[in-house]
């Protein structure tokens, strides 16, 4: 098939974990017989710097006419001021709400040797298989902004239309999983998770055959870390699911293997690691490129309907993670470039004995 890919290297390890992500797309092209076409356009740091504009016109253009859209990370010190008049972070933000993909997917399985450097016993690890629906494009990330010389605000709005859509997106989700869907707010002080709770119940009766729990956030911060195998799908607004899909992703071993797909726009998905532009390990070849590279397997199924690709990457993925020597958060000494070489190779050998 033809695909055309936007790729965004973004900041930091950004451009070191996309090229990974890039290699293993050119790969399954040429092994599996598709033209895919990639453009490198330029978000973030980097394009405040070289633009001006952290989402230049011709990065919203490429990103609206691509198939999908491959990002690395953005942000770091050199632009973290915060009275800097504009942030590396905006154009992601604006890149998502442009792209209106309001449903935000964060896998969580464990791989039995990364499961061996979670900080978890093995006990409470076992059996550890959930997903995050993360609500992407509103909440308090979008509210009205204000700052004077003594006083700040961000205003945390939802609208039902919002919270249904990613509802129903989580429930649609759990009925091809374990049935079970536990809905995170804050509704012993929030208005908005209120109102979130309360179209969480509604929308809950449309799907009898799937249990809604719902759960305080503050709890199922505890909840992840002593019993995270109760849970199958857990969806909740932008800012709660920013923070528990970072504190979920040390139960896998690091931060760097988690990866994403953030759906449900119009237009293209978007797919990236949920880890950040990492200013403390940038240029030393010490990211790891997992998360971006399950974020790719996700772009295959996700906006490319190639669920044989992605399952190839998956299945290379899970080989390396068994037998490769990985990087440094994992307990290796493999650089990013080393990690990426062996799942192509991995890659490779699955095509071949397909
Ligand atoms: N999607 C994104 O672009 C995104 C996501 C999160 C943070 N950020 C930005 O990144 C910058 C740095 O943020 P931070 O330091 O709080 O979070 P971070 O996710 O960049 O890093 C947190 C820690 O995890 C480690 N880490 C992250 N990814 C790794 C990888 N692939 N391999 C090995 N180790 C990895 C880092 O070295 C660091 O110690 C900030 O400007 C933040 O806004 C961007
Ligand atoms: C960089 C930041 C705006 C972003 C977010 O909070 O959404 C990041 O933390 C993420 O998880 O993708
Ligand atoms: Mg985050």
């Amino acid at each position: 098939m033809k695909a055309s890919i936007v790729v965004l290297p973004g900041d930091g390890i950004g451009p070191e974990v996309a090229s990974a992500g890039v290699a293993v797309l050119r790969q399954i092209a040429e092994r599996f017989g598709h033209d895919f076409t990639f453009t490198e356009h330029a978000i973030g740091g980097d394009a405040i710097d070289r633009f001006g504009d952290p989402l230049p016109p011709a990065t919203r253009e490429a990103c609206l006419a691509a198939d999908a859209i491959l990002l690395g990370a953005v942000g770091g010190p050199k632009w973290s001021d915060p009275n800097a008049p504009v942030r590396p972070e905006q154009g992601l933000l604006a890149m998502r709400k442009l792209l209106g993909v309001f449903a935000n997917v964060r896998p969580l399985k464990l791989h039995p040797r990364a499961a061996a450097l979670s900080p978890l016993k093995p006990e409470r690890t076992k059996g550890v298989d959930l997903v995050f629906i993360r609500e992407l494009t509103g909440g308090i990330y979008f509210g009205a902004k204000t700052r004077t010389d003594d006083a700040a605000t961000d205003e945390c709005r939802y609208t039902v239309g919002e919270i249904e859509r990613v509802m129903r997106h989580a429930f649609d989700l759990a009925r091809t999983r374990r049935k079970k869907v536990t809905s995170v707010d804050k509704a012993n002080v929030l208005e908005t998770s209120r109102l979130w709770r309360s179209v969480a119940t509604r929308i809950a009766a449309d799907y009898p055959d799937v249990e809604l729990e719902h759960q305080l956030v503050d709890s199922m911060a505890m909840h992840l870390l002593t019993r995270p195998a109760d849970y199958d799908v857990i969806v909740t607004e932008n800012m709660f699911g920013d923070i528990l899909t970072d504190e979920a992703s040390v139960l896998a071993g690091s931060l760097g293997l988690s990866p994403s797909a953030s759906l449900g726009g119009p237009g293209a998905g978007v797919y990236e690691p949920i880890h950040g532009s990492a200013p403390d390990i940038a240029g030393k070849a010490l990211a790891n490129p997992l998360g971006t590279i399950l974020s790719v397997a996700m772009l295959l199924r996700h906006s490319l309907g190639l669920s044989t690709e992605a399952d190839t990457v998956e299945a290379a993925v899970d080989y390396v993670m068994e037998n490769g020597n990985l990087t440094r958060d994992l307990g290796g000494d493999a650089t990013t470039h080393a990690v990426t070489r062996a799942v192509l190779d991995a890659c490779e050998a699955k095509a071949e004995a397909a």
